[in-house]
């Protein structure tokens, strides 16, 4: 059963058939050879192993029992010494050169498929990587990290796991049982019929194996999930556990997640167990009857049914053949018990290739990417704050703007921004305030275009924004997170993120403007102190210094600051606002902010409440008004216990 249930990536997942086959064209064509020598050595190492029971066969008869002749298939008689000692002694040499090529021919075969696998899950890696990052915010939004990993690795190791696992197993099949199969129905094709019965039998029980256990399998790995992340929460929130001294409620809450898990776990045992024995009865029923008809018949002189001689009284059959068959039949339990996990393996490598070609295919998102006019970039500005004239002006202007983001079967969810209008001059500082959900991110994600307005225009310098190259628009327009992301890896590199060519001048002079400098250089190893998952833990005030700091240092002409100081104390604030004073004359700002005073002298400050803008204008004019911005600051200079119980309803109702 393909892994498509409950598919988080449906809407991508290619509509052609074979997606396997077109990756492996796509992606395995440079190295054929190396498949096509992998797939050579495997089928001569597969028809090695058929030499010494065939060898054996010969020398019961003709050394041991002297019934017939010595004679070897493919060997010219003139090579066949005279003498039983050398006939012995050939036999015996063909045993032992057949198990010394089957041994350098899996080594070959081993060699060149992880040769060929490996580099070609590395190259769909990386592309897939590539597309996955080109995907629109959108895309991660409506998706777990989990998920979208699991295409880079479940996904694309799936696609290796059939080239070497399956596809080995599928020629040890075909080669190595069609060919006992071939070999049997050649020398006694009546006979013959016992074991290769055995083979379709055996092809279905393996497969209604992993068709149970499939399912089975599945609930454990949710079950070992759900205890993991029980541990994990529980660990994490060791704190607040012992704080409320939940321990027994937990242990309980842990036994219970940890019995799902020994259930689910005993249920797929307990069909496992049954599937080895079952394959074994009926090899072992195919070896039993091969042995009281083939032996009845080598003891008797006739076999015990006369379909077996088909009639012809004179018909024989010697020890060697028997043994021949006996050897034969016992092995086709190890190959053919491969059968369902190969239409398993098969199943799921299709269903991942599909992800994966759909992923790569997906020019949807991708292709406005680059369609857009290059933002005039000659002009720039010197990573020192020159003062050279710009090719990008600043100036923004959104002109009616309504947006609703995307649930994941992509239908609009509740509008969070409705006629949102207005404008910013080249070089204004705009403060966007507002409760906690009025849509002031939002608005501001649009002018980056992590997100297309539903309705109305976006425009800089004129220009709607959807006509832009994206790289190019985001290249101008820098913005600072509400929760800056640092890299693993040492301060400097975070700084000078996305901007290859820095001088440490530079680098140190945008730290020192985001109010980062000092506490950098107090850091044990500076600027190469490494931070980040696995690095020193830094506080939000500190990431966010940092994070400012890359962005000053990439030089944008539109700077969009979302909270950026949202997590350092008052002072640190006042001492950054200071430094950005400069920064901010000669480009257009927009400060997203809940501490009043960050926006206090912008020239223009937006405040929005349930996807509107309600109030515009400066400090001042806004003081005046006595509206919501009015009681904001009040509350925030103290002067005024709390809002208005009117503002409070009105911010519950929009959550
Ligand atoms: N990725 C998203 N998907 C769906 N809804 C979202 C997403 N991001 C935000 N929202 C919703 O959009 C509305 C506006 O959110 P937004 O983050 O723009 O508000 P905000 O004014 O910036 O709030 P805050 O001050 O808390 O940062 C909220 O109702 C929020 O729940």
């Amino acid at each position: 059963m393909p892994p498509d249930d409950d598919d988080e990536f449906a809407e991508l997942r290619a509509e052609e058939g074979n997606a396997i086959l077109r990756l492996f064209l796509e992606y395995g064509r440079e190295r054929l050879p190396t498949f096509v020598g992998g797939a050579g050595a495997a089928i001569v190492q597969m028809l090695m192993a058929l030499v010494p029971s065939f060898v054996l066969a010969i020398a019961i008869d003709s050394l041991f029992f002297d019934t017939r002749a010595f004679s070897l298939p493919l060997v010219p008689a003139v090579w066949i010494p005279g003498d039983q000692g050398g006939q012995f002694l050939l036999a015996g040499g063909l045993v032992a050169a057949s198990y010394a090529l089957s041994s350098v021919f899996s080594w070959a075969n081993n060699y060149l498929w992880n040769s060929f696998s490996q580099h070609f899950q590395h190259a769909v890696r990386v592309d897939t990587y590539d597309a996955l990052q080109r995907q629109g915010v959108e895309f991660f939004d409506n998706r777990q990290t989990g998920e979208v990993m699991s295409i880079l690795n479940n996904d694309v190791n799936q696609l290796e796991g059939f080239l070497t696992n399956n596809l080995k197993s599928l020629i040890t099949i075909v080669v190595r049982v069609g060919g006992m199969g071939a070999v049997m129905l050649l020398i006694n094709w009546r006979l013959a019929l016992i074991p290769v019965a055995a083979i379709p039998a055996l092809g279905y029980l393996s497969y209604w194996f992993v068709e149970t256990i499939h399912p089975k399998y599945q609930e454990v790995r949710s079950a070992v999930g759900r205890l993991n992340s029980r541990l994990e929460n529980n660990i994490g929130g060791i704190e607040t556990l012992k704080s409320f001294t939940t321990e027994p409620f937990e242990t309980d809450r842990v036994r219970e997640s940890s019995r799902e898990y020994l259930d689910s776990q005993w249920d797929a045992i307990t069909t496992r167990i049954k599937f080895f024995p079952s394959l074994q009865a009926t090899t072992a029923a195919a070896y039993v009857s091969v042995f009281f008809v083939g032996g009845w018949w080598v003891v008797t002189g006739t076999p015990p049914h006369p379909f077996f001689s088909g009639g012809d009284p004179d018909a024989t059959l010697t020890a060697g053949t028997l043994v021949l068959f006996l050897n034969y039949s016992r092995r086709f339990v190890y190959p053919m018990r491969q059968m369902g996990q190969i239409i398993n393996g098969y199943q799921y490598a299709e269903a991942a290739g599909e992800r994966i070609v759909g992923l790569l295919d997906d020019d949807t998102r991708v292709g406005t990417e680059t369609d857009g006019v290059e933002l005039d970039d000659e002009e720039r500005r010197t990573p020192a704050y020159g003062t050279e004239a710009d090719g990008v002006e600043g100036h923004v202007e959104f002109d009616d703007v309504q947006f609703a983001y995307r649930d994941e079967d992509g239908e609009a969810e509740e509008t969070v921004l409705r006629g949102i209008s207005f404008e910013a001059d080249a070089g204004d500082y705009v403060g966007l305030v507002g409760p906690t959900g009025a849509g002031k991110s939002t608005t501001m994600k649009l002018l980056l275009r992590f997100y297309d307005p539903d309705s109305g225009t976006i425009r800089l310098d004129g220009r709607d924004v959807r006509d832009i190259d994206i790289r190019s628009l985001r290249e101008h327009v820098g913005y600072v997170s509400q929760e800056p992301y640092l890299f693993y890896g040492t301060v400097a590199d975070n700084i000078a993120y996305g901007v290859p060519e820095y001088d440490d001048e530079a680098m140190h002079e945008a730290a020192e403007t985001a109010g980062a400098h000092e506490f950098v250089a107090d850091l044990e190893d500076g600027y190469d102190t490494m931070v980040g998952e696995r690095g020193v833990k830094l506080s939000g005030g500190q990431r966010q210094r940092i994070a400012l700091a890359r962005t000053i240092l990439r030089d944008p002409d539109v700077l969009v600051l979302d909270e950026a100081t949202s997590h350092v104390d008052n002072e640190t604030e006042a001492v950054i606002q200071n430094s950005l004073e400069a920064l901010t004359e000669d480009r257009t700002v927009f400060a997203i902010a809940h501490r009043l005073s960050t926006v206090r002298d912008a020239d223009q400050i937006l405040v929005m409440d349930d996807g509107e803008i309600v109030e515009r204008g400066d400090h001042e004019r806004l003081i005046d008004g006595d509206g919501l911005y009015a009681n904001l600051w009040r509350v925030q200079v103290g002067e005024m216990e709390a809002l208005p119980e009117s503002f409070v309803e009105r911010s519950l109702e929009a959550q």
